[in-house]
């Protein structure tokens, strides 16, 4: 047996306390630090070579100047909370975690609609943003014979390209764009009051991507006057002091947690490393990945959703709703965000806590349901999503 003891590379660790398994990650690279994200100061980074964040931190010059920060990791798809071209300036190694969560929040899609007992099918999608998320969204419905319209002004090849108009008249509106401020297509308040008169009677609008894309002042005003569409919010503007009234306007609301999957956040972490290593020539050994493909253990049937959650009441959607909402149904995390809006806790204090404390969450792939009890429609459709029915 060799004992040859391996030796750390003693880096000092800073990290925001909710990234999930920061020990066995991180754990042989050093020490580590915990600290709430959201308040992270200058003064924490005094003695650190690495500094790991979520979204919630602002990695900028006010941040890390004057500190020996080398490298800065976000264990996010979002990049907007980074000014990448100041840390580029100033020789700082920065890497993110792209596509970690996007099955998730593809999955949440669909348990929204689920939710709102919207049988997708024979729906229209049109898809703002097509990227890891926007693009595994349109390779799922394109599998379940579903039309999209997509709009994404640096992919302009993609086959079901579409000005943002005709995208926005679909039936169902995803909005999967990043938060972008500046350059040739920025996304600020890209959906305003002109783009939303484009929403049609009955549609559903979903904005998955970051709050600030859709101009909530005019989304407001717009459920005030014409309250014709449904909507689904997961990301708001000013996370996490969102608008409450608006809250109450919206159909189905969630505190920003659409990736919120285990295995989302623990890739993640894992891609995090994985840029550690190459970018300050580590050579760290790979860890395993959070899932190996379908290891579906959890067993599910048709009739049972909402067990727990009863009066949640029974939904219409068949078996293919029912199922969807067993392994997640959005409508928990929208009673909690309005329970929590209509607490004494602060707003902002209520949206963090929920996404603090956020219960394990596992994807499609981990859960199966008996063929027998399907039709081959069903099955067919729940093989696209992720779920395999033996
Ligand atoms: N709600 C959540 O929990 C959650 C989870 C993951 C990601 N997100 C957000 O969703 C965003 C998209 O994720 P992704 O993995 O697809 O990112 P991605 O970087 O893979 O893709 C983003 C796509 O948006 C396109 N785009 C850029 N500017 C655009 C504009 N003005 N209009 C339309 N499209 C534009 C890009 O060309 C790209 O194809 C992330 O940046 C992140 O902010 C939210
Ligand atoms: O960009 C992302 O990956 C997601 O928006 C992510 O789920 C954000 O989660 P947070 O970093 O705020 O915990």
């Amino acid at each position: 047996m060799n004992n040859t003891a391996v030796e750390t590379p003693g880096l000092r660790i800073v990290a925001d306390e909710n990234i999930p398994a920061l020990e066995r990650f991180f754990g042989d690279l050093g020490t580590l630090r915990r600290c709430p994200g959201r308040t992270l100061s200058r003064e924490q980074l005094s003695g650190a070579d690495i500094l790991l964040v979520r979204s919630v931190t602002e990695v900028n010059q006010s941040l890390l100047q004057g500190t020996p920060v080398r490298f800065v990791g976000s264990c996010t798809i979002g990049t907007d909370h980074l000014d990448i071209p100041w840390l580029e300036r100033n020789g700082i190694h920065w890497s993110a975690a792209p596509g970690c969560n996007a099955n998730a929040v593809v999955e949440y899609v669909f348990c929204a609609l689920a939710a709102l007992e919207v049988d997708w099918r024979g729906r229209s999608f049109g898809i703002v943003g097509c990227g890891n998320v926007g693009g595994l969204l349109q390779k799922r419905l394109h599998a379940l014979g579903a039309s999209c319209a997509v709009y994404d002004p640096w992919l302009p090849d993609n086959p079901d390209s579409a000005p943002l108009a005709q995208v926005l008249g679909r039936d169902i509106v995803c909005l999967h764009a990043p938060l972008v401020k500046g350059g040739r297509y920025p996304s600020l308040h890209m959906i305003g009051p002109e783009q939303l008169s484009h929403i049609r009677d009955g549609a559903v609008l979903i904005s998955a991507g970051r709050g600030a894309v859709l101009d909530s002042r005019a989304l407001l005003q717009r459920l005030k006057r014409k309250p014709c569409f449904r909507t689904v919010l997961d990301v708001w503007e000013n996370e996490p002091e969102i608008d409450t009234e608006l809250l109450q306007r919206v159909d189905l609301a969630t505190p920003h947690i659409a990736g919120y999957s285990d295995d989302g956040k623990l890739a993640g972490t894992r891609q995090v490393r994985e840029g550690l290593s190459a970018l300050m020539d580590l050579a760290l050994p790979p860890m395993a990945p959070e899932t190996s493909g379908n290891s579906a253990t959890i067993r599910i049937v048709p009739g049972n959703a909402r067990s727990g959650e009863a009066d949640l009441g029974a939904g219409q959607g068949g078996a293919m709703a029912d199922l969807l909402l067993q392994m997640y149904d959005p409508r928990v995390d929208d009673r909690r965000l309005r329970e929590a809006a209509s607490d004494t806790e602060p707003m902002a204090q209520g949206f963090d806590r929920l996404r603090r404390e956020y219960p394990k969450r596992l994807e499609f792939c981990h859960y199966t349901a008996p063929a027998e009890v399907l039709n081959e429609e069903e099955l067919q459709q729940l093989a696209v999503l992720g779920l395999m029915c033996k």
